[in-house]
């Protein structure tokens, strides 16, 4: 038997409702050096929340966009870059304790056109794969960031 649909008696509560899961793209923007592979790290500035954490340039998947065109923008948006967005590498989710869930996706960018202009962040840096774990980066990015800093990923 159908269960007969009941009035709602307690009024919603937005605060208590989940909040929903943010996309999120981010771009490994990588450079040959005699040295080795190097990576663009990016610095939040003081007044951001997480402030001052490191975390690979990116941003938030707008309603209608690929992960891969989402990233071509926020990467025209924040360095000033037109990006060739290549293979994703890795994908994470993570819960951070705002209660906040956010689902994270990396991609490799090896070729972009344009001058790497700093328009958003604190700093930025490039870093030698097995240095990354010297910055103070996201809790999101720290499984990244250990298997790039041991070679695994790339
Ligand atoms: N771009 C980028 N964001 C990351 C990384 N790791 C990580 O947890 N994030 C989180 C931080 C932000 O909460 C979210 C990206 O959102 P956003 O760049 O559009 O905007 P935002 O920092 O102002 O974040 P928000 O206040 O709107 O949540 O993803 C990363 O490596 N790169």
């Amino acid at each position: 038997m159908k269960e007969p649909i009941r009035k709602l008696r307690e009024p919603i509560d937005p605060a208590a409702a989940p909040k929903p899961v943010r996309l999120v793209v981010a771009a490994l923007i990588l450079r040959d050096t005699d040295s080795g592979l190097e990576v663009l790290v990016c610095q939040r500035k003081p007044d951001q929340p997480m402030s001052l954490k490191w975390e690979f340039p990116g941003g938030k998947i707008e309603l209608g966009e690929t992960a891969e065109g989402a990233l071509e923008r926020e990467l025209n948006e924040e360095l000033g870059i037109v990006a060739t967005i290549g293979r994703r590498i890795a994908r994470v989710r993570h819960k951070y304790r705002n209660g906040g869930t956010i689902d994270l996706q990396f991609f490799m960018v090896r070729e972009f056109t344009g001058s790497l202009e700093n328009r958003i962040f604190n700093d930025m840096q490039w870093s030698p794969l097995e240095r990354l774990t010297e910055f103070d980066f996201l809790a999101a990015d720290l499984g990244l960031i250990r298997d790039l800093s041991e070679g695994k990923l790339l």
